[in-house]
C-alpha cells in the first residue's frame, strides 16, 4: 500500500534573510501562509540553540497564525523541551546540534543516548506532541528509536543529496531499506535534508515514506521564481513520483 506523501516546508532560511538586518522582513509567518496556499501539508521550523534563524517569537506566532501542523525541530535539552511544552506544536523532531556546524551534518545518535532521550520523549509524548527522531538511515538507529518509543523517524538524506552516480544509488538503497524496516516496526518514516527538484523523485517514490521536509532549496529557488511556484513545483514532483 502506498501512503499519501506529505510535504513539510522548512522556513528557517526566510528567517536567515530577516535576521541579516535585524528587522521584521521577510516574515517567516507570511512564508508559511504562502506555502500552505501552494500545497504544503505542514510547516517545519528549527529553533536552534543559537537562534541563528528561527527565534522563540516565531514559534508562538506560527502556532497562532497557521492552521497547518507545525513540526518544531529542536535539540534534546531541557530548554527546548520547556519551549515545546509551552507552545505545544503538533510535532517535534529531535535533531543533533553543534554551534559550529553550518547545517545539520549528521543524524541523532539515538543508539548512544537512550537514557538521556527516553524521559524527554516520554514527557513530550504525554503532552500530546508527536515526537520524531532525525537519524541516519541505519538499522541500529531504527532499533534505538523502537526502544525509545518514538512514533516517527526522519531519515537524514544529506549523504544521498551530496552523493553522485553509484554512491547515490547506494545511499538511496540505504534509505529505502531503512524506511521498510521502520514501517515494519510500526514507526512512520519521514525524510529530509538537501532535497531539490533534481533529487527528490527517487526519495518520494519510496512507498513507506509518509513525509518529506524540505527547506533550503525551496527558499533559495523562491528568490528566482517566487515561493508559491517553488513549493507548487515540489508538490507536483512528489505527486508524480507516487
Ligand atoms: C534537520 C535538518 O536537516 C534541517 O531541518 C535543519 O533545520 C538544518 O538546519 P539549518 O536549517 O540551520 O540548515
Ligand atoms: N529536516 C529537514 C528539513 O526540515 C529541511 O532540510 P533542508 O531542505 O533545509 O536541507
Amino acid at each position: 500500500m502506498t501512503l499519501p506523501l506529505r510535504l513539510g516546508v522548512n522556513i528557517d532560511h526566510v528567517a536567515t534573510i530577516r535576521n541579516a538586518r535585524g528587522g521584521l522582513h521577510p516574515d517567516p509567518i507570511r512564508a508559511a501562509e504562502i506555502a500552505q496556499a501552494a500545497g504544503a501539508d505542514g510547516i517545519t521550523a528549527h529553533l536552534r540553540e543559537d537562534r541563528r534563524h528561527i527565534i522563540d517569537e516565531d514559534i508562538g506566532r506560527l502556532i497562532g497564525a497557521i492552521s497547518l501542523p507545525l513540526n518544531m525541530e529542536m535539540a534534546a535539552n531541557e530548554e527546548m523541551v520547556a519551549i515545546a511544552l509551552r507552545h505545544r506544536p503538533h510535532a517535534v523532531c529531535i535533531v543533533p546540534e553543534r554551534r559550529e556546524e553550518v547545517t545539520t551534518e549528521g543524524g541523532l545518535n539515538a543508539a548512544g543516548q537512550h537514557n538521556h532521550l527516553k524521559p524527554l520523549i516520554t514527557r513530550l509524548g504525554e503532552a500530546g506532541i508527536r515526537v520524531s527522531l532525525f537519524i541516519e538511515p541505519d538499522a541500529r538507529q531504527i532499533e534505538a528509536a523502537i526502544a525509545l518509543g518514538a512514533p516517527v523517524v526522519e531519515f537524514h538524506t544529506g549523504a544521498y543529496a551530496h552523493a553522485e552516480g553509484e554512491d547515490q544509488v547506494k545511499e538511496l538503497r540505504r534509505i529505502a531499506e531503512a524506511a521498510a524496516l521502520a514501517a515494519k516496526n510500526g514507526i512512520e518514516p519521514h525524510a529530509g535534508h538537501g532535497l531539490t527538484f533534481d533529487n527528490v523523485t527517487p526519495i518520494a517514490a519510496i512507498p513507506q515514506i509518509a513525509e518529506l521536509n524540505i527547506g533550503h532549496f525551496l527558499i533559495g529557488e523562491a528568490i528566482f521564481t517566487g515561493l508559491e511556484a517553488s513549493v507548487g513545483r515540489m508538490r507536483a514532483l512528489m505527486d508524480a513520483a507516487r
